[in-house]
Formats: C-alpha cells, sequence, structure tokens
C-alpha cells in the first residue's frame, strides 16, 4: 500500500529544529530554500526542502537533468548552493556509479583506505576492513586487485569501502546503474542489511523507479529545469521487498506515470 504525501513547505526555520514537528523524530539532513544556479546560467535546483529523519532511506528519482547529482554534491559539501541552508549530521559518505577504486591497491587495502587516511593503526584497520569485506560476502577475495574482479564485485568492494567510514549518512548516485539485474538484486539485499544493522541514514539517486520503490522508505520525485519537488510517495510495503511484489508493482506504476507526466511536461 502506498499513500501519496504533497510536499509541504515547512513554515518554522528548519536550522534551528532538531526534531520533526508533531513526530519527535530526530532529523539527518534538512533542506530550506537550497537553489542552485551554475556559473553558465542554468537554474539547477530552485527551493528545494526537505528533511530525512535519521535512519531513514529516502530515493530521488526524476527525469535526467533534475539535479539528482547536485544535490547529493551540495549534500555531500562538494558543492555549494547558491542560496538556501543545508544541516547533516555528521560527514556524509558519497557513492557513485563509477566505483573509482585504486588499481594498484588489494580489494582489502582499497576498503581500509579511508581509515588508513583518518589514522586509524593498520591492525584494527585491517581487521576492519576484513570484516566490512565479509559483510558484503567478500570475505574471500580480499587479496584480489580490481582488475581482477567482476563489476558487480568491484560495486561491493567499493560498498564496503564507503561503509568504512563509519558516516552515519551515505549519499548514493546511481551506485549500481551500471551493474546486471541479479547482481543489483543482491546488492539491494547486502545494502538493505547494512542500512538496518547500522542504524544508517541513506539519499540515494536512480532513474529506476522499481529499484526506488525496491529500497526506499520513500521516494521523493524531482522535476526538471528547474529541479524541484514535485510529490513525495511513503512507501510501506513490508521488508523484504521482492520485485515481483504486487504492491511493488503497483507502485512502481503509480509514480512512473507520475514521472512521465513530469518528462512530458518538459518535452524530453
Ligand atoms: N558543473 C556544471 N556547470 C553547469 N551546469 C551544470 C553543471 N553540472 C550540472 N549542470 C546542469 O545542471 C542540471 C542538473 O544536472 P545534474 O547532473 O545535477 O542532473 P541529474 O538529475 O543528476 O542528471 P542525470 O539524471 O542525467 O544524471 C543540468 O541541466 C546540467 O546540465
Amino acid at each position: 500500500m502506498t499513500a501519496a504525501l504533497e510536499h509541504q513547505v515547512h513554515d518554522e526555520d528548519p536550522f534551528h529544529l532538531s526534531t520533526a514537528p508533531g513526530t519527535g523524530q530526530q532529523q539527518a539532513v534538512v533542506l530550506g530554500g537550497v537553489t542552485k544556479r551554475y556559473a553558465t546560467g542554468t537554474l539547477a535546483l530552485d527551493g528545494i526542502d526537505l528533511r530525512v529523519a535519521r535512519g531513514e532511506f529516502v530515493c530521488f528519482v526524476g527525469a535526467s537533468g533534475c539535479g539528482k547529482s547536485t544535490l547529493l554534491n551540495i549534500i555531500s559539501n562538494l558543492d555549494q548552493a547558491t542560496s538556501g541552508s543545508v544541516s547533516v549530521v555528521g560527514h556524509p559518505a558519497l557513492m557513485f556509479q563509477e566505483h573509482a577504486l585504486m588499481p594498484w591497491l588489494s580489494a582489502l587495502d582499497n576498503v581500509a583506505l579511508p581509515m588508513r587516511l583518518a589514522g586509524v593503526p593498520k591492525g584494527e584497520r585491517l581487521e576492519r576492513a576484513q570484516a566490512l569485506l565479509a559483510s558484503v560476502h567478500l570475505g574471500d577475495i580480499a587479496d584480489k586487485r580490481p582488475h581482477e574482479l567482476s563489476g558487480g564485485m568491484r560495486q561491493r568492494v567499493a560498498l564496503a569501502r564507503t561503509l568504512a567510514t563509519e558516516a552515519p549518512v551515505l549519499l548514493m548516485d546511481e551506485p549500481f546503474g551500471a551493474l546486471d539485474a541479479m547482481t543489483r538484486d543482491l546488492l539491494h539485499d547486502e545494502l538493505e542489511s547494512v542500512w538496518r544493522s547500522r542504524g544508517l541514514t541513506v539519499l540515494f539517486v536512480t532513474h529506476n523507479v522499481r529499484e526506488a520503490v525496491r529500497l526506499a522508505d520513500r521516494v521523493i520525485l524531482l522535476s526538471s529545469r528547474p529541479g524541484r519537488v514535485v510529490q513525495e510517495y511513503r512507501i510501506d510495503v513490508p521488508r523484504p521487498r521482492r520485485f515481483e511484489d504486487p504492491t511493488v508493482g503497483q507502485a512502481t506504476a503509480q509514480i512512473t506515470a507520475a514521472l512521465r507526466k513530469e518528462v512530458a511536461r518538459h518535452g524530453d
């Protein structure tokens, strides 16, 4: 069952609130009127208001060029908003479609890299990296280098490396977009399991509405040129969800219809 929630603009100053009004819920990410105009003149985002609760899994879908990547870059502080405010708990970890592993390092050393940069002692970081690899079912390929691994395995190493940062918030920009359906399905299970066990907050960008419905507590539909929140969908299908579940299919159809309308509105 899904229920469509219209996007609400918050009256209160969101940057002085640690809880959502009436819910008592702690917020991991709060955006207020985030607008981004690139130097070229492109208005990529226009007044995005967003609250993501701690432990929530939010997926963003929208037409190509609606500003999804821009939004994650701003939340991760890789880029700055032109106006508006951003408040994030801790330092988020960002994971892209391209895994960008260091080719000369073993899988284990790739996963250990963020801890090395953070000054974690060698013995401890290698032990933790090994446990992280095991958590994505790659405990037995620790010594292999990226070129010896399949695309799906490399993306799992990248996921383990992202988790090694211990960031409370994960920002994922189409992380599984290049993978075959079967591998993607496995990675969904693994991501869902670490999300739940660690109580992570995940903001996940995808072109794939079905993937969004499979993973998200809430799906946010963005419009393009400029990017605005069009609608939000609370997905309350019980977990674990399967693509074959009729309720997943229904929610996917509902959101896809809205996305089509958005795309048609812009003539893309
Ligand atoms: N560095 C930049 N300079 C100028 N314009 C940019 C820059 N980065 C993105 N844009 C423009 O801003 C808009 C939003 O881009 P963005 O990459 O955030 O969209 P997206 O939704 O992630 O796209 P896609 O789904 O195709 O990956 C687009 O019109 C894009 O051309």
